[in-house]
């Protein structure tokens, strides 16, 4: 009896140390997470976190667009599948993109947002700081050079992944699935180099492994966070088909490696390749890394960044014209044009000179943004902005994307599709112009503004852009001098996007009729 009577004040003294100390833990975890309930939210109305973390997935358009409305100059929250994020306005972009990366993180925010935890796409960060220099230095320093002969694979690549649509007949073509090849093997050719673009390891794991991953973080999303792990490891088979292709992948680049480890090494120019992958490893090696497995994450990177991106654009941009032939003829004129200047070769002056081409680009771009949201940022350091808002450490922050692009201040009638838009505001330099640029050249596809962020914002706003409009270009030339176009009989309308949460995509499962020019 004593010592049961012992034992129960043991017990009771046990657990007022342990409820004490989970108490004190509990304050000082809450003294740490960051208080955001400063912002009013949006979207209360859908009740509980995790009901609007997943309203955010249905109606993320809708949400960005009334606190675009409601709160123009002033910052609010927004519950989404991984908890609040604090959407801030236009008016604090240009003083946010001057904070230093170990302040506003890039990284970490895309981390989140590919459910990187269960899918291991980012590799550490001395690493992917080296893909994106290569794209931002490399590649673009290169492109000059390089346009001609890549205009001359686009033009090969198009002819043999087209179908032939020949003898004057309409042939009705999935267009999204024949430009993801088109655009893995262009740029695959910059990437790797003419042989291994080809090769059907490296195009199976340069589509089919973004397209997984994409799936996989979409599907995590519909787990409560605590039951990703869970789901990951059995419930969502794309986890298991994201680190199958990383395998895959490394297989097939482990002997490449090898190869022009001993390139690097033995100092050879005649042998070294030409091309983006090269480079990278160069980049990397001289920073002491040479393992097959980081740089095939390093490449894997690359690839998602780069090819699904370019091919939803163009998809876009085939969507809009289709319903416009006066466009379409429009756009044949100025190409061929241009071409007649520069000796039928796609120069960088031809490119440049291509201003509707451009224009269309920038106008199907603004109303079909590739992320609804933009300058995703992780906050390292707590933040006080210039007007005494207070952004605490461990935040997520992030911008209403689309909602500033159909501006009517902005972009006035932001609902027409008007191919000239931007191509106007260049050309004729009396035309007033709602934006108030220094330069109108700010409205080239190419241009980062925060009245369109499409490719991001600030420092790491996308160093692919320059190389994405070249290829967009050539792939446009190709196919609109090769062939004609129409919807199939019973499509009127432009076909709607898809899509979850802050994706929004062109329906891949569409398709358009083609005819080869006679
Ligand atoms: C139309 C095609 C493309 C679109 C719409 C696009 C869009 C974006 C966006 C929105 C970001 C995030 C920027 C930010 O948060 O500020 C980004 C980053 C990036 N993009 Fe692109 N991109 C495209 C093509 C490419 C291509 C072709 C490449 C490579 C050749 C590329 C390489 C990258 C890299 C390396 C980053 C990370 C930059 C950093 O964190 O510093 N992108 N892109």
């Amino acid at each position: 009896m004593a010592a049961f009577n012992i034992g129960m004040f043991e017990d009771k003294f046990g657990y007022i140390v342990t409820s004490v100390a989970v108490l004190i833990a509990l304050a000082l975890w809450s003294a740490r997470k960051p208080s955001l309930a400063r912002y009013p939210l949006l979207g209360s109305e859908y009740g509980g976190a995790e009901k609007r973390g997943q309203a955010f997935l249905a109606h993320a358009t809708e949400l960005f667009q009334r606190g675009y409305e409601e709160f123009k100059t002033s910052i609010y929250r927004l519950t989404t599948p991984d908890g609040d994020h604090l959407i801030v306005p236009n008016c604090h972009l240009d003083e946010l993109r001057r904070r230093p990366d170990d302040e506003l993180d890039v990284q970490e925010a895309f981390e989140k947002t590919f459910e990187n935890k269960h899918v291991h796409l980012f590799p550490a960060k001395d690493k992917s700081t080296i893909v994106n220099n290569v794209v931002k230095s490399d590649l673009t320093r290169n492109l000059t050079r390089i346009n001609p002969r890549f205009s001359v694979v686009v033009a090969q690549t198009v002819a043999e992944e087209m179908p032939p649509c020949s003898d004057g007949t309409w042939t009705p073509v999935v267009l999204s699935s024949v430009l993801l090849r088109i655009i893995a093997i262009v740029s695959g050719n910059i990437f790797l180099g003419p042989e291994l673009c080809h090769e059907e390891e490296y195009m199976y794991c340069a589509i089919m492994f973004t397209m997984d991953l994409v799936a996989a973080s979409a599907a995590l999303k519909k787990w409560p966070s605590f039951l990703r792990s869970v789901a990951a490891s059995y419930l969502v088979p794309q986890v298991a088909r994201v680190r199958d292709h990383r395998r895959r992948m490394k297989e097939f680049i482990k002997p490449v490696v090898e190869k022009r480890l001993k390139i690097i090494r033995s100092g050879d120019e005649e042998k070294r390749p030409d091309d983006l992958f090269q480079w990278m490893m160069e980049k990397a090696a001289a920073a002491g890394i040479t393992d097959a497995g980081d740089l095939t994450d390093m490449l894997l990177l690359l690839l998602l960044a780069a090819i699904h991106t370019t091919s939803l654009a163009v998809t876009n941009i085939f969507y809009d014209l289709v319903i416009r032939p006066d466009v379409v003829e429009e756009l044949k004129a100025e190409i061929k044009s241009v071409l007649a200047d520069s000796g039928g070769i796609m120069t960088t002056q031809a490119l440049n000179d291509m201003k509707l081409v451009d224009s269309v680009m920038r106008e199907s771009q603004r109303l079909n943004p590739p992320f609804i949201d933009a300058f995703r940022r992780y906050t390292l350091k707590p933040i006080t902005l210039q007007n005494g808002d207070y952004i605490p450490e461990g935040s997520y922050i992030e911008t209403a994307n689309t909602a500033i692009l159909n501006d009517p201040e902005l972009y006035p009638n932001p609902d027409t599709f008007d191919p000239h838009r931007f191509s106007n505001l260049r050309n004729n330099p009396d035309l007033p112009d709602p934006l108030g640029f220094k330069s109108r050249e700010l409205y080239q596809f190419v241009s980062v503004t925060k009245e369109n962020m499409s490719f991001g914002f600030g420092r790491h706003a996308c160093p692919g852009r320059f190389f994405a409009a070249n290829e967009i270009k050539m792939i446009m030339a190709q196919i609109l001098l090769q062939y004609d176009i129409k919807m199939p009989d019973r499509e009127t309308e432009r076909y709607q996007s898809v899509g979850s949460g802050v994706v929004k995509a062109p329906d891949p499962t569409k398709e358009i009729m083609f005819r080869r020019v006679r």
